[in-house]
């Protein structure tokens, strides 16, 4: 009943997107059974969701693997409204004491996310690899599946919210099987500066080159909102809304093959920071923390100038005009090269231009959502070690700023003219050595009941 009460929430945009011509529609992690669930009391909620090679269409043959509700109504909403239809479920699977892993209940639970194609037929099945706090209700799968599907409208991969962050099977889904279209169910807590859903998201898409389909659940009290589609030249819709409960159902048209596309061009991140000749750090540095990492900060004294800071190898280098040094706004500089510690561990390689929260210096890097400050231009490069880089601009009011910026071959992030127009929060180069991540991400595995 809980579940079906959820599906109905969902049903509504499945109608309305397919009566609006979209060939498929994500929905979000966690969007059917919910939330503030342990091993045993999501029992209930699970379904055994059978390997899609069985060729199976729900709607039409719903006993042939024992009871399978949330299947069924998922399989028959797709069928029915002739769409592809992505959804976020639980799925069980038996084993037996033989396996020293074997939780006590006898059942591995997994995070799902389900395809069914416009016939009402399971496609693909895809087990989350990355679990993020809070899920001790499900266990981590052996390997990461790359799980991928060709449609009329291009080749899709899948993976679910954290697993962004990491290698596989997000990277490779791209690097090794060359998708067009990421298909990302979320329930994504927005952190600034750098990890609002909106903001990563699509960055991640204009790294990676891919079109992004992200469907975040909307529950402000959680800090979740910002679903998105993007594209890998900029975002095509998006919402973000911290005043109200309301949801909102994103449509949007797409280049079925973005990389074939003629405005994308691949990038050699290191290339411009490592040609200059004067890329010695400027002097007057402090250390503060983002997001518990420690970074080493310059501040940008003047209404223009250049700086350069240093974290071993990785330089971060900015030239940048403003309109007018405001008084009452702060801007730094920062550089961030090391290990990720908190809620998972990854090695990040950051430089990024960010507004303090007050002209209190002890403030920048904590979260901060407006600023007034316009730059007529800024140009953001570092010596990455990485090719993993994601561009991000965030302006004033958590808004993206499509039009505003680009990212040159040589690696630099530039503002565009009409950058002169709007107020900036943030301008990231977010880079991800996965070289240097642990190989153990040291995650509990929850085993009672
Ligand atoms: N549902 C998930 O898999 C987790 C959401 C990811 C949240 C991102 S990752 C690190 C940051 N911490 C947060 O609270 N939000 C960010």
């Amino acid at each position: 009943m809980q579940m079906n009460k959820n599906i109905d929430i969902l049903e509504k945009a499945v109608v309305e997107a397919a009566q609006k011509g979209a060939h498929i529609i994500v929905t979000p992690e966690d969007g059917i059974y919910g939330w503030n669930l342990k091993r045993e009391s999501i029992f209930p909620y699970l379904e055994d969701i059978p390997d899609p090679q069985v060729n199976w269409i729900p709607c039409t043959d719903p006993q042939r693997f024992g009871r399978a509700p949330v299947q069924e109504r998922l399989s028959c909403m797709a069928k029915s409204n002739h769409i592809y239809v992505v959804a976020n479920m639980g799925d069980k699977k038996k084993c037996n004491t033989n396996d020293p892993s074997c939780p006590n209940n006898r059942y591995y639970h997994y995070n799902t996310a389900v395809v069914f194609d416009s016939d009402g037929k399971l496609i693909t099945r895809y087990h989350k690899y990355n679990l993020f706090m809070f899920e001790e209700q499900f266990n981590q799968p052996a390997e990461p599946d790359l799980v991928i599907f060709d449609s009329p409208f291009g080749k899709f991969g899948i993976f679910i919210c954290f697993d962004i962050l990491f290698h596989d099977p997000a990277v490779a889904l791209v690097s090794k099987l060359n998708v067009d279209t990421i298909l990302f169910p979320t329930a994504w807590m927005n952190v600034l500066p750098h990890l609002s859903a909106i903001e990563f998201h699509s960055a991640w898409a204009a790294g990676m080159g891919v079109n992004f389909l992200a469907s975040n659940l909307h529950n402000t009290s959680m800090r979740m909102t910002g679903s998105g589609i993007y594209a890998p030249d900029k975002p095509i819709d998006y919402y973000y809304n911290m005043d109200t409960e309301d949801g909102k159902l994103l449509i949007s048209e797409l280049n079925v093959h973005p990389r074939l596309s003629p405005s994308y061009t691949a990038i050699n991140w290191t290339s411009y920071a490592s040609s200059i000749a004067d890329l010695s750090p400027t002097t007057d540095v402090f250390i503060d923390t983002i997001f518990y990492d420690e970074y080493t900060f310059a501040t940008l004294v003047d209404a223009k100038g250049s700086l350069s800071v240093c974290q071993q190898d990785l330089c971060c280098h900015l030239s940048y005009r403003m309109v007018e040094k405001r008084q009452d706004e702060a801007y730094v500089l920062g550089v961030f090269n090391g290990l990720h510690v908190v809620e998972g561990k990854y090695y990040l390689q950051i430089c990024t231009l960010l507004k303090c929260r007050s002209t209190n210096l002890t403030s920048c890097g904590e979260p901060t959502e407006n600023s007034l400050t316009i730059f007529d231009e800024f140009s953001l490069s570092g010596t990455f070690s990485t090719s993993y880089v994601f561009p991000e601009v965030l302006l004033s009011g958590i808004r993206l700023a499509p039009a505003d910026f680009q990212v040159l071959s040589d690696g630099r992030l530039i503002s565009k003219s009409s950058i002169s127009t709007k107020s900036v929060l943030t301008v990231t180069l977010f880079g991800r050595l996965y070289e240097n991540d642990p190989k153990e991400q040291s995650k509990p595995q929850y085993n009672d009941e």
